[in-house]
């Protein structure tokens, strides 16, 4: 088997009574791309400080490809872009990349990490001048320039406009599709359901889920069937409905019901039939911003671990 991009162990990290984060066990393979989800002070960015070395745990360990993670930094396997991470803002942009580039043995071309991260043009911008999205974008520019086998990302996209962030993940999927390992940190759902293969997601400094996007999505399984009955019928329709195939949850405000269902094909054949009343039905699907409050809204010490040791 090949050594992992990332292994975590019994990993914690307490700010006095705070446990920041409270036991993690995360194996990352190499290949993998996979976004770190959670709600403010999940814990995101601990775990990615511990993750890179930047800071000791308070107990457990973190090794990035079988080693210290200060090694696997140095040796230029890793590139890394953190919350806040400045550059000097005098500088040109191309001038920012050559300084880091300077400090690895076999870099990229500081022309090659601009084109990576989609900035050509800014070559001889000042940094104090570019836009915050701008700005992001040149310090992807930074993280890649050691030409990693492991990016680690936290907010990659903070900052961006759509147009910056959908020009960033062109950019992300060239590197991923040459087989490079991501980590990234976001508060953006549809980022990680669009771009990673796996999801975890961090509540209250602990794993409350860990599987690819549609495992993720299945926590919140079946789809929600609204309707009205009309004709001063609901009452009598209630027991009807609360009886269909598939039901598992319903609710009722006046003449309108809202259920969930295991099987709408099924549950919808049988309304139609015996609820010939039912009016302006309605279906969706639960997505992914369903599936996030539901698993960071239970109590924040229950986990909800999809799959486990992949
Ligand atoms: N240096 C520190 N000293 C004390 N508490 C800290 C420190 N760093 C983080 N914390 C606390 O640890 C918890 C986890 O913070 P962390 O920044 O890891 O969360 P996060 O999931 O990255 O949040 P966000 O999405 O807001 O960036 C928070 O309650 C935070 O206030």
């Amino acid at each position: 088997m090949t050594t992992p991009a990332i292994q975590l162990s019994s990993l914690r990290k307490d700010f006095g009574h705070l446990h920041a984060v409270d036991g993690i066990d995360l194996t990352v393979r190499q290949g993998e791309v996979l976004a770190l989800l959670g709600p403010n002070g999940a814990g995101k960015s601990t775990t990615i400080d511990l993750t890179l070395g930047l800071s000791r745990p308070t107990a457990g360990s973190a090794t990035l490809f079988g080693a210290d993670p200060r090694a696997a930094i140095v040796s230029g396997r890793v590139g890394a872009m953190l919350q806040g991470g400045a550059l000097l803002p005098e500088t040109t942009v191309s001038q920012s990349i050559a300084l880091v580039a300077a400090a690895h043995r076999a870099p990229l071309s500081v022309a090659d990490a601009m084109e990576r991260a989609g900035i050509s043009e800014l070559a001889h911008q000042r940094v104090s001048k570019l836009s915050g999205g701008q700005l992001q974008r040149a310090r992807f520019a930074v993280a890649v320039v050691s030409d990693p086998q492991l990016l680690i990302l936290d907010e990659p996209t903070a900052a961006m406009d759509v147009e910056s962030r959908r020009e960033f993940w062109r950019s992300m999927r060239e590197l991923t599709a040459q087989g490079t390992t991501v980590v990234f940190a976001t508060h953006y759902l549809d980022e990680a359901d669009s771009y990673a293969d796996r999801i975890v997601i961090m509540n209250a400094g602990r794993i409350v889920a860990d599987g690819t996007p549609a495992e993720v999505k299945a926590v919140v399984s079946g789809r929600s069937l609204r309707f009205a009955v009309t004709g001063g019928g609901a009452d009598a329709a209630a027991e009807v409905i609360r009886s269909l195939p598939a039901v598992r949850d319903l609710r009722r405000l006046a003449d309108v019901f809202t259920l969930v269902s295991d099987d709408s094909d099924s549950t919808l054949r049988e309304l139609l039939r015996r609820v010939p009343d039912a009016r302006d039905i309605e279906i969706t699907s639960h997505s992914m911003d369903d599936a996030f409050l539901a698993l960071t809204s239970a109590a924040p010490r229950t986990a909800h671990t999809i799959t486990e040791g992949v």
